[in-house]
């Protein structure tokens, strides 16, 4: 079965929408994203059109700012202290990788918790690790528990959960949302011995590893649901190029209960859960207008 990600995003920013109408007419509040690009990188530039897009249909404001590729550290520190105080920001999302020169974790670190809707700041990954109440959560591994859940349902305890990867936006903040929903997790990464039989043990397999089709149909345990977090995007015969996940989708889908496609699985729920994040940062940090 597939796991229809992109229907449940637009469910799901359907009903943002309703809470971004009471939000504006209870406190005069409207939630504000404000998107730094820094760089050409086209695929980033997908991804930020289709941010900016789903922002405003929801109601809400969308900024967008664009820096060249060759922009100091210290210029794009002073761009988000601007944002940290602006009181009609309620979001700030500065996409990654970022070039080269600049310090990933410095410019993180310089937005402000409230702001920080993509959840990677300290004090919100901190707060996840703790099991503490007000941490915003990152976006993707949000959308990898709601589309498990959506076929699981709400229950995950006891399920051995696989997630393959270990970065901070994605592999090690999915493991501990899993862990909070009582799953026993395995985090593998590329020195893990023997993945093909470790993944063959997951009821709940998260692949966010950035090889395409990597993982194939024999290392799924039949039955289990398998939640393809890779975009990867390889070249066709036609010299055009089509999107692809890390799952080899045709072999999985055979033997998985459940599998989330590439397109229109995690990377759509992404997308709803940053404009979920921005609601929640608005309504508990925003300021009524004058
Ligand atoms: N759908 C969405 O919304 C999003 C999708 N993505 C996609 O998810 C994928 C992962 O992203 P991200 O976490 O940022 O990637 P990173 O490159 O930061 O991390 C990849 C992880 O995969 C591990 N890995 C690499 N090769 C292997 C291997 N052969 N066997 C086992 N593990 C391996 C690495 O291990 P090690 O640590 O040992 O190097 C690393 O932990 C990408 O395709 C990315 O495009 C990312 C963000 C959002
Ligand atoms: N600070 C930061 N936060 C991020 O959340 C972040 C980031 N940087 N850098 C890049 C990755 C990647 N990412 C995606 C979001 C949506 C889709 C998405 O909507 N994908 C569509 C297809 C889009 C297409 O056709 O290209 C789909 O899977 O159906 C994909 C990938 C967010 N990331």
């Amino acid at each position: 079965m597939n796991i229809d990600g992109k229907q449940v995003a637009a469910d799901l920013r359907q009903s943002l929408a309703q809470e971004v109408a009471e939000l504006k007419q209870q406190t005069g509040i409207t939630p504000g994203l404000t998107v730094v690009l820094v760089g050409e990188d086209p695929a980033s530039q997908v991804y930020v059109r289709n941010k900016v897009k789903q922002t405003q249909e929801v109601g809400m404001i969308s900024n967008e700012f664009r820096m060249a590729a060759d922009t100091s550290e210290e210029a794009l520190l002073a761009k988000l202290d601007e944002l940290n105080n602006d009181p009609a920001v309620h979001g700030i999302l500065v996409q990654l990788p970022l070039p080269k020169h600049i310090n990933e974790s410095r410019i993180i670190e310089s937005i402000v918790p409230e702001k920080d809707v993509d959840g990677f700041h300290a004090m919100n990954s901190g707060r996840l690790m703790n099991g503490e109440e007000g941490a915003l959560v990152p976006c993707t591994p949000q959308g990898c528990v709601i589309l498990a859940k959506k076929h699981l349902g709400d229950d995950l305890s006891g399920k051995h959960a696989v997630v393959i990867g270990r970065s901070n936006i994605v592999g090690k903040p999915v493991a501990m949302l899993l862990l909070q929903e009582s799953c026993t997790v395995t985090i593998a990464h590329s020195r893990t011995k023997d993945l093909p039989a470790l993944c063959r043990e997951a009821d709940i397999l998260v692949a966010a590893v950035g090889r395409p089709e990597m993982v194939k149909g024999d290392w799924i345990k039949p039955g289990a649901t398998v939640i393809d977090v890779g975009i990867n995007r390889i070249a066709t015969e036609d010299s055009k190029s089509r999107l692809v996940g890390d799952v080899d989708f045709a072999e999985a889908e055979k033997v998985a209960a459940a599998i989330t496609p590439v397109p229109g699985g995690v990377g759509p729920m992404t997308i709803a859960c940053l404009l979920k994040n921005t609601i929640e940062a608005a309504r508990r940090f925003g300021v009524r207008p004058q």
